[in-house]
Order: structure tokens, then C-alpha cells, then sequence
């Protein structure tokens, strides 16, 4: 029998070392016998990532900026998360309207309230029921201090226009993420990302266990 399909979100600021996990997790759930899909956000579908290119490249405004992350996960729902979920499978992305909150509402300080709205538009899915907003069944939030962070990446990358944003916004971000956890206690699973790795990763095992989700840590 078809088992449910899962859907995981990774969230946390830049730097914080989701990355470095995802792959991990996607080969953890293939080992126990699960079809898995990796993805991330914005982008995972050709129109989708040249919007990720306009947004992590160009100049905008905050609204301007909502509306492309938004669309291009309308997009990234239609062609690739409903089709996988309904398939049964594990769905993994790499941030999803999470980060919208977190980075537009609590970085760039844009209304909450439109962003709720948009989320209600933008993720409905009313071959599921008329009041079904989708989102991530578990979200795995890698909390780090931005100075952490920053000095992370500052070694990995040439950074693109939120990395090169200063702490003070990273700040704003983690705050965002912190409200949006609040939120929903039972979909976030904290992560104290300051941790070494196999520490780290023994955090992500232990919330897919107590999901029932894999069988060991
Ligand atoms: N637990 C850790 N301890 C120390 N360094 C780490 C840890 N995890 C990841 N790193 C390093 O920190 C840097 C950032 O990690 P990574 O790219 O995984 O972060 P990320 O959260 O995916 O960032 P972004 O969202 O910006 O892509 C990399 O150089 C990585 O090797
Ligand atoms: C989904 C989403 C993302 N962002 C920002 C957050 C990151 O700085 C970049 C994506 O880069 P990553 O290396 O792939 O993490 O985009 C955002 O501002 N709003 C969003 O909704």
C-alpha cells in the first residue's frame, strides 16, 4: 500500500548549516525503502529558479520581492511538491514560507498580515479540502547566532544580496523565525545548530524518530 507522502522543510539564517544536511537526511529516508524528492526554495522548477535569479541578484523593494518568492513557490507546488507528495514521497526543500516570514517580514520589517494573506492564496489547495492550505508536515529550524553564522560563511562563499546583509537583519531574521516557530510548536523542531556536525545530525534523527518517520537514530 502507498505509504503518505512526507514534506520537511529545512529553515534557518544563511550560514546556519542546512546544507550540509539534506543530502544526509534524503539518503537516511532511501535506506528505509522512501522515494524522496529534494528541492528548494526559491526556485525548483525552471521558472521558478529565474526567479530565484532576479531575487538573490536585483535591486527591489520588499513587496516586489514578497510577490516573487510567492510566485515562484506557487509554481514549485504545481509542478513539483503536490505530484511528489501525492505520490507517496518524502518531500525535502531547502526553506519554504517560513523563510518568507522570517526574511521579508522580520529582515525587510514587510506586513505580516499581507504575507498571511499571500500564504492563504498562494498555498491553497482545494482538491484537498476547501480550507487546505499546504505546508511542511515538519520543519527542522537551524538556530545559530548571526555572528556564528557570518563567520561561517564568510570563509564558504562569495555572498549574494542577503548574505551581505549585516547582523543586525540576521538578527531580525532569527526573531522572525522565532515568531513563526511560536506559531506552530508542533510542526518546528528547534535545532541548536552551534553544535559539531554528527551533533547536529543526531538532532535531525531524533525529530524524524519521534515522528515516527524513521526507525533509528
Ligand atoms: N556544525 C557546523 N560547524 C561548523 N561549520 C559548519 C557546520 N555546519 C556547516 N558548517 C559550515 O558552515 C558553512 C555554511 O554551511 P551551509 O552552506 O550548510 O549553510 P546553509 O544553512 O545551507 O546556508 P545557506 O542557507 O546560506 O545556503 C559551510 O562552510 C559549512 O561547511
Ligand atoms: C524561500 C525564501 C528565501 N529567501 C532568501 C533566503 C536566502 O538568503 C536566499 C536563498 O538562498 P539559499 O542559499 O538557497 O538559502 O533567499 C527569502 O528571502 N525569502 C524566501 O521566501
Amino acid at each position: 500500500m502507498k505509504q503518505p507522502g512526507i514534506f520537511i522543510s529545512f529553515e534557518g539564517i544563511d550560514g546556519a548549516g542546512k546544507s550540509s544536511h539534506i543530502e544526509a537526511l534524503a539518503t537516511a529516508f532511501r535506506a528505509q525503502g522512501r522515494a524522496v524528492t529534494l528541492t528548494r526554495e526559491p526556485g525548483g522548477t525552471p521558472l521558478a529558479e529565474k526567479l530565484r535569479a532576479l531575487v538573490l541578484n536585483d535591486a527591489m523593494d520588499p513587496l516586489t520581492e514578497a510577490l516573487l518568492v510567492f510566485a515562484a513557490r506557487r509554481d514549485h507546488l504545481q509542478q513539483v511538491i503536490e505530484p511528489a507528495l501525492a505520490r507517496g514521497e518524502v518531500l525535502i526543500c531547502d526553506r519554504f514560507t517560513d523563510a518568507t516570514f522570517a526574511y521579508q517580514g522580520g529582515g525587510r520589517g514587510f506586513d505580516w498580515g499581507v504575507l498571511s494573506n499571500l500564504e492563504l492564496w498562494v498555498q491553497s489547495v482545494p482538491a484537498l479540502g476547501a480550507d487546505f492550505i499546504r505546508n511542511p508536515d515538519a520543519t527542522l529550524w537551524f538556530d545559530l547566532a548571526p555572528e556564528v553564522a557570518a563567520e561561517r560563511l564568510a570563509s564558504a562563499r562569495v555572498p549574494d544580496r542577503f548574505e551581505s546583509q549585516p547582523a543586525e537583519f540576521f538578527r531580525r531574521v532569527a526573531e522572525g523565525y522565532a515568531k513563526r516557530a511560536a506559531q506552530a510548536p508542533q510542526r518546528f523542531a528547534r535545532i541548536d545548530a552551534a553544535v559539531d556536525r554528527d551533533a547536529v545530525w543526531q538532532q535531525i534523527a531524533t525529530a524524524m524518530v519521534q515522528r515516527h518517520w524513521l526507525e533509528q537514530a
